[in-house]
């Protein structure tokens, strides 16, 4: 696979672009126009520059307008191009792309436009330039890759061949499978983007919302398996037009490039064994069979509130670390480690953010092959000391700097073999499995942390949900990979809950940790009597659930008084009740869900959200 990034997705100086681009082990750019003018070098520099890291210039971009036009703009045209000819001669760089004409004088006609390119073809082959011919979505007269291929088979000229964009393509719900019956030879090149499904003008979608494959809603999988099936063999590059990209770092916005073509590309060929994808070889998705336990990072001094939190939400203490200052509590089958150790990982996760979650083990089929397939896309592998006789967990980093580890479900199992355990585990007040876990960060980062979801575990993701906080807007969106459930929030303003817990925490991504229960009545009186610090709901909440659901009086009474929330789907209900937020701003939340609910209780998220904010009082964990 040779992959190749436009110099327009990418933020920074020329100079950070190049330099990001090589760090994310990218072959090629492509030189968009405006980024070469914009900058200081000469053409000769900017290309010594490009090939000092090790890139090559596939393609320089784009030339506009050139096509159908009448006399005299015609002849302008033929002499502009020329003088881009010249430019790219010095850029060392022989492919160029020629983008459907949005010029108000451009006439249409098939034939007229394959002449024009004919004649280019010409010029450009004396100068040993081949010119790609791109439909823009939004083209005056072209705006269809069909189109754009029909034209380029009349110009029938060795140097003129088509370019596609999975964008214009996609944008406009043309069939990718209409791409197999164009000879692969005649694919100059491919530009890949995604984007949100949002319905919108096509070219303001294109120029702020386009986003990496698999970040989007398009089908960027089936239009690059027909590219492929056309026998296309040239490099596959990304053209992202993205406010949020603009203002990122380059390095990571580089790196979420690069891991959204492997992936890409896996996915291709996962699809189509018989596809000549030049990628080595590494294991699928990683199918996530359960969470084994979630270790909290913490220091003897602020491990008593953290620990007195966990009781109150009915966990005990079972055992120790054999040789480490790492606790487990218990209850039903939910293990959290509370680690006080001086030293390694967890210890510099608590300096860096308090106390709060800074590993999560994953059960697997195979958990050396799911550290394989994420080193393969991007994610460092976290490597943590072990004793002789202790296991040796293998894990990578996730995009926050968390860390996930990764174990045999039944194997020789870790609280056998690393831990002593005291007593049995207890019923505590009834909570049964980690029902999922809530990450935070701003807004700008969720794409890179679905991503890395979808890549690494071939995760599903439901819709964006825009919750109201008090201060500010969050998004929300659910993750699934089998076992593991994760809820992305995205803070828009600092102020927000979110915003807060993300600067308190100076970065810190798990903000509440959601256990499931099979009788939530049980569990909330339960909890009630060993002191949880549960969040009060207030009485309007509830005359709307019992307007809004037709509740049955008696039912509203019951989850009033333990201050439970309720949503309903067609298929089940969905019941949840959650702590305040402690001192550093984690929190826990309890939800039993029935039938077959997959949701998380969104609508709620606004009143438990204003209830916590209302809430604001140090209890239970210290600050530290
Ligand atoms: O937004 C544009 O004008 C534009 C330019 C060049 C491209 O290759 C493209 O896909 C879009
Ligand atoms: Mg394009």
């Amino acid at each position: 696979m040779k992959s190749c990034i436009a110099t327009v997705s990418l933020p920074g100086k020329f100079a950070d672009k190049l330099a990001a681009a090589q760090a994310a082990k990218f072959d090629a750019i492509e030189i968009f126009e405006q980024d070469f003018v914009a900058s200081d070098h000469s053409p000769r520099e900017v290309g010594r520059m490009v090939r000092d890291h090790g890139l090559d210039i596939a393609l320089f971009q784009p030339f506009r307008d050139f096509e159908g036009l009448p006399e005299p703009l015609r002849s302008r045209a033929f002499a502009r191009a020329e003088r881009k000819f010249d430019l790219m001669a010095e850029l060392g760089t022989d492919l160029v792309l020629f983008c459907s004409s949005v010029h108000p004088a451009a006439m249409g006609g098939i034939s007229r436009a394959a002449d024009d390119l004919a004649e280019l073809g010409d010029i450009a082959a004396a100068r040993g330039i081949r010119v790609g011919y791109e439909a823009l979505c939004w083209g005056r007269h072209v705006a269809d890759h069909r189109d754009a291929w029909e034209i380029v088979r009349r110009a029938d000229h060795p140097n003129i061949g088509l370019i596609l964009d999975s964008f214009h393509t996609l944008a406009r719900r043309i069939d990718p499978d209409t791409i197999r019956r164009i000879p692969g030879d005649k694919i100059f090149f491919v530009q890949l983007a995604d984007a949100p499904a949002i319905e919108m003008d096509l070219l303001y979608w294109s120029r702020h919302f386009r986003t990496m494959p698999g970040e989007g809603d398009l089908d960027v999988t089936g239009f690059m398996r027909a590219v492929m099936a056309a026998g296309y063999a040239g490099p596959i590059s990304l053209e992202i037009f993205n406010d949020q990209f603009r203002r990122g770092m380059p390095r990571l916005v580089a790196q979420d490039g690069h891991r959204s073509l492997v992936h890409l590309m896996d996915a291709v060929r996962r699809a189509e064994p018989q596809l000549p994808v030049d990628l080595p070889a590494f294991p699928g998705p990683v199918a996530v069979e359960g969470v084994e336990f979630v270790e909290f990072a913490t220091a003897p001094g602020d491990a008593g509130g953290l620990e007195q939190f966990l009781a109150s939400a009915g966990f005990a203490a079972v055992g120790r670390h054999r040789s480490k200052q790492v606790r487990l509590w218990r209850q039903g089958g939910v293990n959290l480690l509370v680690n006080s150790e001086a030293q390694g990982y967890a210890h510099a996760a608590w300096l860096n953010h308090g106390t709060g979650v800074s590993e999560v083990g994953l059960t697997v089929a195979d958990p050396q092959g799911a550290v394989t397939r994420a080193t393969f896309l991007g994610a460092p592998a976290h490597a943590q000391s072990h004793g002789p006789d202790e296991l040796a967990i293998p894990g990578i980093r996730g995009v926050g700097g968390s860390a996930l580890r990764f174990l045999h479900a039944g194997a020789a199992s870790l609280w056998d073999v690393d831990f002593t355990l005291d007593q049995p585990s207890p019923q505590g007040a009834g909570l049964v499995a980690v029902d999922h876990i809530a990450q935070t960060m701003a807004y700008d980062e969720m794409l890179s942390w679905s991503l890395f979801y979808t890549s690494i575990f071939g995760a599903e993701k439901s819709a964006m949900v825009d919750v109201a906080d008090p201060d500010g807007l969050v998004r929300s969106q659910a993750i699934r990979a089998g076992a593991l459930r994760v809820t992305l929030n995205g803070a828009e303003s600092r102020r927000t809950l979110a915003g807060r817990f993300i600067e308190d925490t100076f970065g810190s991504s798990v903000q509440h940790l959601a256990f499931r229960t099979d009788d939530i009545f049980a569990t909330a009186a339960a909890m009630q009597d060993r002191g949880f610090p549960v969040l009060r709901i207030g009485a309007n909440y509830y005359d709307d659930i019992e307007a809004r659901f037709g509740l049955d009086p008696a039912l509203r009474q019951r989850v009033q008084a333990l201050n439970i929330m309720y949503d309903e789907e067609p298929g089940g209900r969905f019941l949840q009740f959650y702590s305040q937020a402690q001192p550093g701003g984690l929190f826990l939340e309890v939800v039993q869900r029935t039938g077959t609910y997959q949701g998380y209780g969104a609508p709620n998220a606004p009143f438990r959200i204003a209830a916590q904010k209302r809430s604001e009082r140090p209890a239970g964990m210290p600050a530290r």
